[in-house]
């Protein structure tokens, strides 16, 4: 782990005396996740059941928080069974998909998500014409219900790829009132007005948090980031955490630890528990 912000050990040390209020926010790709070419690929990290078991049961709540649907990433990170660990516990575990769309947690177990935003459908129809301009016809569109993903990673030279797509998707999107969320090798297309801040600010009330952790790896945590420095700005304690790759440095930038993608996410996780634990002792 290495603090990269002038304050970074203080307030690591705040979160832990103040861990019996702290709700931590997950990212999942890149964060509890490894990158991988195939997005129906990515899997939690090896060691990642066994750190959220541990790391809830140390703090007030943890959540997931991510672009990709709810019920896939239920899926891909076997957080139902996490989920059911926890219950057994009195624990909770939280999962908000869709950059706060849609929520599942433990207790309700049920996703709920609102309707796809109109114009989406129109658009998914006029995107084969529009790769096919962009010369970048075997992008992989990942149809997310609330959104359409537009990835690269696989073609030949993906970031010229989404360099040539920017600008043509964007015009597509604001055309039907639709937003661009750039990211790892993809660009998403989805309604506004949501976003991973919108989320956290939520999930402090609703869970009263008096600190809060985001670790994060890509431009969609960017909002979480700034909503923890809002937090900060009313009292609660913060920690930022970017999970760095040599892909997407904007999280680098803003936090105050940075650890070597998902295996230095688990280290981090686990050494926050003990140091929550040894403090409890
Ligand atoms: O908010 P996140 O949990 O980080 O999700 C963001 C997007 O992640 C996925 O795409 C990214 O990960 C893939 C698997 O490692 C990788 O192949 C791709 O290049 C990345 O952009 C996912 O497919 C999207 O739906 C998520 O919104």
């Amino acid at each position: 782990m290495e603090t990269v912000s002038p304050d970074a050990e203080r307030h690591y040390a705040a979160v832990v005396r103040g861990a019996d209020r702290l709700v931590v926010g997950l990212d999942f790709d890149g964060t509890l996740a490894p990158i991988v070419e195939d997005p129906e690929q990515a899997r939690i990290h090896p060691r990642g059941r066994e750190v959220l078991l541990r790391l809830a049961e140390a703090v007030r709540g943890v959540a997931v928080v991510t672009g990709r649907p709810a019920r896939q990433v239920l899926a891909l990170g076997g957080l139902d069974e996490i989920g059911d660990e926890l219950g057994g516990r009195g624990r909770d575990l939280y999962v908000l998909g869709q950059y706060g769309n849609e929520r599942w947690s433990s207790h309700e177990r049920r996703v709920i998500t609102p309707k796809p935003p109109r114009g989406l459908a129109t658009l998914s129809s006029e995107l084969p014409g529009i790769l096919r301009r962009a010369d970048a016809a075997e992008a992989w569109v990942e149809e997310k219900g609330l959104a359409l993903g537009i990835h690269t990673r696989r073609l030949p030279d993906p970031d010229a790829a989404l360099e040539r797509l920017r600008e043509p998707v964007g015009e597509a999107a604001r055309r039907h009132d639709l937003v661009v969320e750039p990211g790892r090798m993809v660009l998403e297309v989805r309604a506004g007005g949501m976003d991973k801040g919108a989320a956290v600010h939520r999930l402090a009330e609703e869970l009263d948090a008096g600190a809060f952790c985001f670790v994060g790896d890509d431009l969609g945590d960017v909002e979480a980031f700034k909503a923890v420095g809002d937090l900060r700005a009313d009292g609660v304690v913060g920690l930022l955490v970017a999970s760095g790759s040599r892909e997407e440095s904007a999280l680098v930038d803003l936090a105050d630890v940075v650890v070597a993608g998902p295996d230095g996410v688990m280290d981090f996780l686990d050494a926050l528990v003990d140091d929550v634990r040894a403090l409890r002792a």
